[in-house]
């Protein structure tokens, strides 16, 4: 062995030259080189940067959330479990995301918000399409991506694919639970009411946890996924009204009023309403 492979062999290689190197590795110079403020705004950058940490974060979540969708569909689950966990993980990093960006005052605000145009989160297709992995069946969120046929594509694909609640409905289904025939063969493109027969089969998961413990897990991942969203949701409204008040937003909506009323959706209605009858 060459004295320099002796080297590489215990981490401690100096030519650094043609091998891979921390920053290309991390592509550094690309992500470095994305945070373009239009303005001399100094706040411009925290903007910019919170923005871009929560798609990185959002894109593990569909990494994890198509795995976990996956692994669901062939009865593995323990693997699916890990993903969830991971992914109420992430959540967390980004609620407290919040913090940082509520440092920023109106005022600070508005010396760049002029130059956002008409842009606004419902252009955030990541965030669309973790909504739809998880269930959300809104035809009417799909509209702002139709000038971006891939984009279009992929959220057309996961919009008429089972969720991932369809999906646990399927393991409870294989596990000996009699399931409406109507939840499992259906047209996944839409959104369905709440079934009571789906109810009463989680209170029978819930009333003897130990007899289906993997179910009752399970239920729990998932719930725990759609709390950290709704965190999320409520600190996304109310750093808002903080910084802009009841304005009307970029995106053409009423701001606050409709950032409230999409604290009202529920991914997996069921587990929620059980909790008052159990
Ligand atoms: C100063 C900070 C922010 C303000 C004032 C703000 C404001 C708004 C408003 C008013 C809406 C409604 C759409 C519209 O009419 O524009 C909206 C939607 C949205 N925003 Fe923000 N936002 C801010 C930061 C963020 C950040 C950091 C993210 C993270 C990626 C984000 C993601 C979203 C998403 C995904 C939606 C769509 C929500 C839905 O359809 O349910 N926003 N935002
Ligand atoms: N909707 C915001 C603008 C906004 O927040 C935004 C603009 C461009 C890129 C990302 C944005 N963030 C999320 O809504 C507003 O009305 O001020």
């Amino acid at each position: 062995m060459s004295e320099e492979e002796t080297r590489v062999e215990k981490g401690i290689s100096l030519d650094f030259r043609d091998r891979m190197s921390y920053g290309d590795y991390l592509k550094l110079d690309t992500l470095l080189a994305a945070q373009e403020p239009l303005t001399k705004s100094h706040d411009e950058t925290l903007f910019i940067v919170i923005h871009q940490v929560q798609e990185l974060w959002l894109n593990l979540i569909v990494h994890e959330l198509e795995l976990a969708i996956g692994k669901l569909r062939s009865d593995e689950t323990g693997i699916a479990f890990k993903a969830l966990a991971r992914i109420s993980r992430v959540q967390e990093q980004l609620i407290s995301a919040w913090d940082v960006l509520s440092t920023m005052t109106p005022s600070d605000y508005l010396t760049f918000r002029n130059q956002l145009g008409q842009s606004s989160g419902f252009q955030s297709y990541q965030y669309r399409l973790v909504e739809i992995l998880l269930g959300a069946r809104d035809r009417r969120m799909l509209g702002p991506h139709k000038h971006r046929p891939e984009i279009y594509e992929r959220l057309e694909t996961a919009f008429h694919a089972p969720s991932i609640y369809d999906e646990a409905i399927a393991v409870v289904a294989r596990a000996g639970f009699n399931v409406p025939r109507d939840l499992l063969d259906r047209d996944f493109s839409r959104s369905r009411p709440s079934s009571e027969a789906l109810s009463e089969i989680w209170l029978a998961i819930y009333r003897a946890p130990q007899k289906h413990f993997e179910l009752y897990e399970l239920a729990e991942e998932l719930v725990d996924v759609e709390d950290h969203f709704q965190q999320w949701r409520f600190r996304h409204m109310k750093t808002v009204e903080r910084i802009i008040g009841h304005k009307t937003g970029t995106g053409g909506s009423s701001g606050v009023g409709f950032l409230k009323t999409a604290l009202e959706k529920s991914f997996f209605p069921e587990l929620w309403e059980i909790r008052t009858r159990l």
